[in-house]
């Protein structure tokens, strides 16, 4: 007897997609009148990214963005998550505004609606205007302030043909990257500066929100990227390990923004005397009232007592597991394990998943214009079924948006890792997409009964 294909079926209306972020895809930093952006400054630094590949050229999405668009229709993807450069359309990060990089944005979405694919819009991934590091950047309190003034511009703007906006894109790996180990921009390494960063990220996105509140008629929500973390051991070095990592990573900034206070590990058992007090308006600040939560997943870490600095933890490779090209374990229990976590802390907030995805070794543009990538299809239909098994738990899962729409510029990796379901030639700028893409095509056909 046939499975009852109903069984299989993700629930009505949900929503079927794809990411990307503007400096990983669009080039043309500097095209009509944009700003440069920390990212444009550190790729430029000698040293700073894989073969020093840059975001000058990437994908040429600024000019093939009626292509790509067409491109997802062919798809049949019903919703695009994308992120805008601030320094597009706020040059020096406040102020005047660049109405030539508005209108970019406002013909995308334009765009995107007439082929009735919906538009996620993320303020903040990652690119802030050179302008405003200059100033302080995330380390500057009045970042929040000039973050809602970027905001309430595009808010006036496309409001209404927007009806999802996203603050921040995981802020952990804004401050853990650009402030704590210095791997991304703006290549900072300060155990002081960090948890700067991290609360000026958080009054940020709380002043945005704030901000949409007076503005928008539609949702608002956060992005983070979480990680599960399992012991090692049962060992209390390994346990206590795996619950400052836990602190550190997953619970630090849904914390903050829902819950309103930072775990108490923060301080006492990972940053200590460089912890800052916080004043309680800071915390009525971030703490606002979200419409939505967006989770990127893409791995777990069993996790270990180290001596690492300054968590004094660190992951175990698997011996038995299978690894991505990014060296990320394939495991798809633990999306449904987090989510299921999330569930319970935070109340069931309706949830996307705003990224999931692998970068494996893709053998090129095969003769007949196939570009074979099982491993790929394999991953997606595992954390798909992941996903699926975390709504029959009661999870209030909204969509999925697979990282990535295309091969793009993989930050400090340059574009040695391709996480597409669509294969880039970055010589012709051809798009080709995967046997993934054809399998994603299918699932959302059949409303996941395919997968
Ligand atoms: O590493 C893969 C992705 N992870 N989340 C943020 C994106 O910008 C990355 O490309
Ligand atoms: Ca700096």
């Amino acid at each position: 007897m046939a499975a009852n294909p109903n069984a299989r079926r993700f629930p009505e209306g949900f929503l079927w997609g794809a990411a990307t972020a503007a400096h990983q895809i669009e080039g043309s930093p500097m095209a009509d009148g944009a700003g440069p952006s920390i990212w444009t400054r550190f790729a430029h630094t000698p040293g700073m990214t894989v073969n020093g590949d840059t975001g000058d050229v990437a994908c040429d999405h600024y000019n093939r963005w009626k292509d790509d668009v067409a491109l997802m229709a062919s798809l049949g993807l019903k919703a695009y998550r994308f992120s805008t450069s601030w320094s597009r359309i706020l040059p020096d990060g406040t102020g005047r505004v660049n109405q030539k990089g508005l209108d970019f944005y406002s013909r995308l979405v334009d765009e995107l609606l007439d082929k009735g694919i919906e538009p996620l819009l993320t303020l903040y991934h990652w690119d802030l205007p050179a302008a405003l590091d200059d100033r302080g950047g995330w380390l500057n309190r009045d970042v929040a302030d000039w973050f809602a003034e970027y905001g309430s511009v595009l808010y006036r703007a496309l409001d209404g043909r927007v009806k999802k906006w996203v603050t921040l894109n995981e802020p952990w790996v804004v401050t853990d990257g650009g402030y704590l180990h210095g791997a991304l921009a703006p290549g900072h390494r300060s155990k002081y500066e960090t948890p700067i960063a991290t609360h000026n990220l958080m009054r940020a996105h709380g002043a945005a929100v704030k901000a949409y509140r007076e503005i928008g008629k539609h949702e608002i929500g956060l992005v983070v990227n979480i990680e599960p973390k399992y012991p090692n051991t049962q060992s209390p070095e390994d346990l206590a390990a795996t619950k400052r990592a836990h602190a550190y990573m997953n619970e630090q900034y849904l914390d903050a923004a829902l819950l309103g206070k930072y775990p108490p590990e923060l301080k006492n058992e990972i940053f200590g005397d460089a912890w800052p007090e916080w004043a309680d308006e800071d915390y009525a600040l971030i703490k606002q009232k979200l419409d939505f939560i967006g989770i990127n997943y893409y791995t777990r870490s069993v996790t270990q007592a180290t001596d690492s600095y300054p968590l004094k933890a660190g992951a175990v490779r698997q011996k038995l597991g299978t690894y991505t090209e990014t060296g990320w374990e394939v495991f798809p229990q633990g999306l449904t394990d987090l989510l299921v976590w999330a569930k319970d802390r935070y109340g069931n907030l309706p949830t996307y998943i705003t990224e999931n995805g692998a970068a494996f070794f893709d053998p090129a543009v095969a003769e007949e214009g196939r570009v074979r990538d099982p491993l790929r299809m394999g991953y997606l239909k595992k954390h798909l079924t992941a996903i699926r098994d975390a709504i029959d738990q009661g999870c209030d899962i909204r969509g999925y948006m697979v990282w990535s729409l295309l091969d793009n510029l993989e930050w400090s990796l340059g574009f040695s890792k391709r996480f597409g379901i669509v294969h880039v030639n970055y010589g012709t700028q051809e798009r080709t997409p995967k046997d993934s893409a054809r399998w994603y095509s299918k699932a959302i056909e059949t409303h996941g009964a395919s997968i």
